[in-house]
């Protein structure tokens, strides 16, 4: 026999069988747009450290909205950047019926009944020291007393219309109890998308600028209750007892250095599994286009195919709208 009996290349040779074999494509209904929400009318409100992506108010927003459905995205992710005067220590703004991640829900349900609307469950952006949760005298975020928190933010999206509630926090248990809460206050059909392998990772700076809490968290840092970097093994289990305790889909976060994590946790559990391209990976991506250095277009589009491709069923993204705008030839 001839050498190579095997030509790898020969499949690679035309476009019609490059397309025949590919594994994985990216397609629009399997991003998910990511948006800050502010006060105030006609505000679009640029976030420095993320160039294109602005913090809008209601009715800007609602805009936004329509974009992702005309585009065929499925969901937006909702994050609050609420005005400093109505932070707290307790937090209680995040469980305000009237409150501006409520007032969004009611207003974008009203327009679009069917774009999913994910709703962050964390406390960072209405206390004044920007932690996830409550804390004590020693500064320590005190488990069971911010899931009674949690809850409570819970049930109020739940209440105003919020499709997924997705607790960003990283408490233990908080899963387990906001699903019995929901059962008893008859949100049958509530999901809720855990941040189940959610990491202390600093590539979340520029979404702390977004929501306002990088100052108030000032050189504080989140270690007690994210994950710490080095591990794999451990997400798994943060994964099983979130499923064990009823989240519908979970998360890894974040995207592109935990390909490994979302590919084992895809394996492991079979679960609906979603990935969170964060803030800090939008602004590199962004930053080294805007020097010429890397072809925006390109790179995007080639990082969420790598989330599909490493086991992603949807992918949380600042670029939702720019990349479904890309695959559609637009
Ligand atoms: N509950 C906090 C929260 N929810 C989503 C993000 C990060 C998202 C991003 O960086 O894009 C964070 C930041 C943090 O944990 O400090
Ligand atoms: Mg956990």
């Amino acid at each position: 026999m001839s050498f190579p009996a095997i030509r790898m290349r020969r499949m690679r040779r035309d476009a019609f069988s490059r397309a025949l074999m590919r594994e994985h494509t990216l397609l629009p209904s399997d991003l998910i747009m990511v948006a800050f929400v502010i006060e105030g009318e006609g505000q679009r409100e640029s976030v420095p450290s993320m160039p294109g992506v602005a913090r809008l108010s209601i009715d800007e927003l609602v805009k936004l909205a329509g974009e992702c459905v005309r585009l065929g995205i499925p969901a937006l992710a909702l994050f609050p950047s609420p005005d400093p005067s109505v932070k707290s220590e307790d937090a209680a703004e995040a469980w305000n019926p009237d409150n501006l991640m409520h007032r969004a829900t009611r207003a974008l349900k009203a327009t679009y009944p069917q774009l999913g609307l994910i709703g962050d469950v964390a406390l960072d952006p209405y206390t004044t020291h920007g932690q996830d949760g409550l804390i004590d005298a020693h500064g320590y975020v005190m488990n069971e007393p911010t899931v009674e928190a949690l809850v409570k933010m819970s049930l109020a999206q739940a209440d105003a219309g919020m499709d997924f509630v997705a607790p960003s926090d990283m408490m233990d248990g908080r899963i387990g109890t906001i699903r019995d809460a929901l059962e008893a206050a008859g949100h049958i059909h509530t999901r809720i998308l855990a941040y189940s392998a959610k990491y202390a990772s600093s590539f979340y700076g520029p979404f702390r600028d977004a929501v306002g809490s990088a100052a108030n968290l000032g050189k504080g840092n989140k270690h007690t209750y994210q994950m710490d970097v080095g591990n794999s093994d451990e997400a798994l289990r943060e994964v099983e007892l979130d499923l064990a305790e009823g989240a519908d889909a979970v998360m890894v976060k974040p995207g592109m250095p935990y390909l490994d994590v979302l590919r084992r946790v895809k394996d492991a559990f079979g679960a609906p599994t979603f990935v969170y391209q964060v803030s800090g990976e939008y602004a590199m991506l962004k930053a080294a286009a805007q020097n010429g250095w890397l072809d925006e277009r390109a790179v995007v589009l080639e990082s969420l195919t790598a989330f599909k491709r490493a086991g992603a069923d949807a992918i949380l993204t600042y670029y939702a709208i720019d990349a479904a705008r890309w695959l559609r030839g637009e």
